[in-house]
């Protein structure tokens, strides 16, 4: 969810808590105009508050009551998590002074906190440097500012959808620049057992909600409602580095507690050899299980390969009981959601019931930020002072590296070898194409562009360029926006975010445009041959 929305939601929800009999509206502003959200997915909501005593006094006196805001609003039972950023008063003062107060959601961007390893802190992330992010972060919500009727309540894409079938959701956004602020990375202050840690994780609107669950499990492991904690997502998106970041963070921090992170292949595989299927008795077996049961934090990567491996799955099952029932944290990892994974139901039921967060293919901001994040930490491990790549290559790279982020660490590197091992500093943007020319694998296409969808699908339908990215909303332009956005989706591989850009729309929008399509063409005949029809006209131009 991009920040204007989430203000927005975050200001339906205050209107909402307000309007209760029971609640004083007057104390509900004097606390809630000090707390900002930070992240919201179909059923979490986060939330900062300027200090402990906030924080503490709106968990205790209002966190139920923005339940069931959330509930009224949406019929989802939401979790909801409060962390401390002790920076955003001074942000709100320095805002305050600037021209405009009035316009609260073009404010500065809003770094979110990240934690340090040093810090002690239960559940606070308090007194914490800056880190690398991609994407400005949510300014402070417009509070008390009157709510635009015309914005249907919409927790995220899916949700809108699940709960408004019937209603378009089109919420034109005027294009603006995009966000753009990368600051350097932070050094750690000890040294982490593995190299991917919170401070080299890039944020942008494509995993600021991972983020900030992985960032709340890391500063409170074991606490409702972000146990379990189920992250899924395509192949070399970060799910592997956000465990790894808790767990570095855990040790750091806990050194008394014991984090157990293991693949789910290798879970299998230790399975078997411990010999438990055969023999439940066996030492070995005995040795096996005692090693999961003592860990405080368990986090098991790639629950997916868990699929058809029956007695696994059952000892998951008997371990996670264990382990949750004490209180114990378990994290989890996946290509994708549980619902789509043939897990027996009761596993799946249990990973339902903490945080489940999907994280979306990078937008281009985020990987120039990764970019730039590869290239610094490159440069101070080998002591090369201020190696930097220019702007152009970084915007090459970025613009062309598919969604996993493994391709573009690769081709950093090769670039960066050119340059350092063969003597070649100067090279040019032309080299570098000619040294990247097989390098990007891209999704179906590489030269075919959201514009070509645009007009092949503005041909078919007699739609013109303007209406197709314009705010009218009647549906015989509605229909052809959702195909053209279904469309890019589908054969681009580019993320909700950076689709709605280029159609003025917003990211929640997009999704529900895509779902909206996805939905009809289960049933709809018409339907299924326009998108087949357009489908084979785009890739003819490829
Ligand atoms: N937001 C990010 N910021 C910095 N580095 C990132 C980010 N996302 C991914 N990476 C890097 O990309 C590489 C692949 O990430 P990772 O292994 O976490 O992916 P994954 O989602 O676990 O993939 P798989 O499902 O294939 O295991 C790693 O080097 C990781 O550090």
């Amino acid at each position: 969810m991009d920040s204007e929305t989430l203000n927005e939601q975050w200001a339906r929800i205050c209107a909402q808590v307000k309007s209760y009999q029971d609640i004083d509206p007057s104390q509900v502003s004097a606390f809630f105009s000090r707390l900002v959200p930070q992240a919201m997915s179909d059923s979490f909501l986060m939330l900062t508050a300027d200090n402990d005593f906030i924080k503490t006094w709106v968990e205790q006196h209002y966190t139920e009551v923005i339940v069931r805001a959330l509930r009224d609003l949406t019929g989802v039972v939401f979790a909801v998590a409060i962390a401390v950023d002790p920076t955003q008063e001074q942000r709100k003062i320095a805002a305050a002074g600037q021209p405009s107060p009035a316009a609260p959601l073009s404010a500065p961007a809003q770094p979110m906190p990240t934690p340090t390893p040093a810090q002690p802190a239960a559940s606070t992330i308090e007194s914490l440097p800056s880190q690398p992010i991609a994407a400005a972060a949510p300014p402070s919500p417009a509070y008390g500012a009157p709510l635009s009727q015309a914005t249907p309540f919409e927790p995220s894409g899916m949700v809108a959808h699940s709960l408004a079938e019937d209603v378009v959701v089109d919420h034109y956004a005027p294009p603006a620049p995009a966000p753009l602020s990368q600051e350097p990375v932070a050094e750690r202050a000890s040294n982490p057992s593995s190299s991917l840690t919170f401070e080299n994780f890039v944020i942008g609107e494509s995993n600021r909600m991972a983020y900030s669950m992985a960032v709340e499990v890391a500063e409170s492991p074991g606490r409702l409602p972000l146990n379990p904690l189920f992250i899924y997502g395509k192949s070399g998106l970060g799910k592997t580095h956000l465990m790894r970041a808790i767990q570095n963070y855990i040790e750091e921090t806990r050194p008394s507690m014991r984090t157990v992170y293991v693949d789910a292949q290798d879970f299998v595989s230790k399975y078997s050899e411990a010999g438990a299927i055969k023999d439940q008795e066996k030492v070995s077996f005995r040795n096996f299980r005692a090693y999961y049961e003592q860990a405080d934090i368990l986090l098991l990567d790639d629950v997916q390969h868990l699929q058809g491996k029956k007695e696994s799955m059952n000892m998951l099952f008997q371990l996670f009981n264990t382990l949750t029932s004490q209180g114990k944290q378990v994290v989890l990892s996946a290509d994708r959601a549980p619902k789509n994974i043939q897990f027996d139901e009761r596993l799946k039921s249990r990973f339902y019931s903490g945080g489940t967060i999907d994280i979306q293919p990078p937008e281009v901001e985020t990987k120039l930020g990764i970019v730039k994040s590869f290239t610094d930490e490159f440069s101070r491990s080998e002591g090369l002072g201020n190696f930097t790549l220019s702007d152009d290559i970084q915007m090459y790279i970025a613009e062309n590296s598919g969604s996993n982020i493994r391709e573009l660490k690769g081709a950093v590197n090769t670039v960066i070898y050119r340059m350092i091992y063969c003597d070649r500093s100067d090279i040019s943007i032309d080299e570098v194409r000619e040294l990247l020319a097989n390098h990007f694998t891209g999704g179906m296409s590489r030269s075919l562009t959201v514009e070509d969808i645009q007009r092949e699908v503005e041909n078919f339908f007699k739609v013109s360029h303007s209406d197709m990215v314009g705010p009218k909303r009647s549906q015989s332009i509605v229909r052809p926006r959702q195909i053209a956005i279904y469309l890019c989706r589908q054969l681009l591989d580019l993320p909700y975010g950076d689709i709605g850009k280029k159609f003025n729309r917003d990211h929640s929008t997009a999704i529900h445009s895509a779902t909206s399509i996805e939905e009809r063409l289960k049933t709809d005949r018409d339907t299924q041959e326009e998108i087949e029809v357009l489908q084979k006209i785009i890739c003819e131009l490829d």
